[in-house]
């Protein structure tokens, strides 16, 4: 399977969530809720659910989607899903032909909030999934950090077309990343960026702001020629991964470089670029189960560029069970070439706690 339509629509529908999501950016209220587990959801997380959702289903009637935001909260509270709806409905792409390929707007209010809750699917390992992240990071976006819309396809439980756009990196691929890159980001001009990889054909990237189809430029990790000289990405909220194991693993490889910190799946972007090297995200909780909508378009996109990415126990992600990760724990994607030099690291560092 080539997957070139998958591919257009859902780049497509990546670049119109993020016109939203960019306006969101630059309102002072973002419409901030809180959900049970205590984390943020915003108007933006909602309207770019909706916007992709709705591609989808327009082109794929059968897919399932597994998005992370569902609609109840707005059910109840008018305002709020008004507000979405305005957003929702102002948002076009520019090119006429390419929003034709998306199936055009949204026809209603209730369609929309259908449309959010079409993200429901259980996941699995069979069929058709779209495994969605309207906004990734969402304390980013809130931050003023990095930030990224992810929809990935799996088809059988495997990865097969992911794409992330991410609208706070800079376009060019060869800008290493230093400590600001995850902190007092804007999406001025000269920034965001649209990667995307299909199964066996390779890893792109493209500025995010351009006419609908335009192609993509090949991306491959940087190769490691001197480990201690590595840059390492992690989360930026310490509630999300341990960065006190990583920096133990980062000073036993003589990694002298700080951690560059930044949110969401454009560690998994940056390190494909070559913009960095290796992303550590060690488990701060025993219980917690990563979600599926946090990694897999970055799973493919990082091992289309050339890397490797497993969990903590050298086992590959495992997207067939469900929405969540549960068979792994963690995640250590590196270049192939040292990839087994860091898990190593890793288990060290682990088997000691
Ligand atoms: N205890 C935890 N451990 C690991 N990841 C967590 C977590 N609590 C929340 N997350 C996830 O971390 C994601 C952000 O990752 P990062 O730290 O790399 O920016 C969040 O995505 P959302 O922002 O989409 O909710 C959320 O799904
Ligand atoms: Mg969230
Ligand atoms: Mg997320
Ligand atoms: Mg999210």
């Amino acid at each position: 399977m080539s997957y070139s339509k998958e591919l257009k629509v859902a780049q497509l529908a990546v670049q119109r969530a993020s016109i939203l999501t960019k306006k969101v950016f630059h309102e002072k209220a973002k419409g901030t809720l809180s959900k049970d587990d205590k984390s943020p959801v915003t108007i933006g997380d909602f309207g770019a659910q909706a916007l992709i959702i709705a591609a989808i289903k327009k082109n794929f009637p059968d897919d399932q989607v597994v998005g992370e935001e569902e609609a109840s909260s707005l059910r109840d509270d008018v305002k709020l899903r008004d507000q979405i709806w305005g957003l929702v409905d102002g948002t076009r792409l520019s090119d006429a032909e390419a929003e034709k390929v998306l199936g055009g707007p949204i026809e209603s209010v209730e369609a929309m909030l259908d449309a959010i809750d079409a993200g429901n699917s259980a996941g699995g390992a069979k069929g058709r999934i779209w495994a969605l992240d309207p906004i990734d990071g969402t304390k980013g976006f809130l931050r003023g950090g990095q930030y990224a819309v992810c929809l990935a396809l799996m088809v059988d439980g495997d990865v097969k077309v992911g794409v992330l756009g991410c609208p706070n990196l800079p376009i060019d691929d060869a800008a290493p990343l230093d400590a600001t890159s995850g902190v007092d980001q804007t999406d001025a001009e000269g920034k965001g960026v649209l990667f995307s990889a299909v199964y066996g054909q390779g890893a792109t990237s493209r500025p995010l702001s351009v006419a609908g189809l335009a192609k993509g430029q090949s991306i491959h990790m940087k190769e490691v020629k001197d480990i201690t000289q590595a840059t390492f990405c992690e989360s930026v909220e310490a509630g999300h991964s341990s960065h006190g194991d990583q920096h133990a693993i980062a000073t036993k490889l003589n990694i002298s470089k700080p951690s560059v910190r930044m949110d969401s799946q454009a560690k998994y972007g940056s390190i494909a670029r070559g913009a960095g090297d290796i992303y550590l995200r060690l488990p701060v909780s025993a219980t917690y189960q990563e979600k599926i909508w946090d990694h897999a378009s970055g799973d493919l996109i990082v091992r289309e560029a050339g890397g490797e990415v497993t969990d903590s126990l050298g086992k590959r992600l495992d997207f067939s069970i469900g929405r969540t990760l549960s068979a792994n724990k963690g995640v250590v994607a590196a270049p192939k070439a040292v990839h087994s030099t860091v898990l190593e690291v890793v288990k060290e560092v682990l088997s000691k706690k």
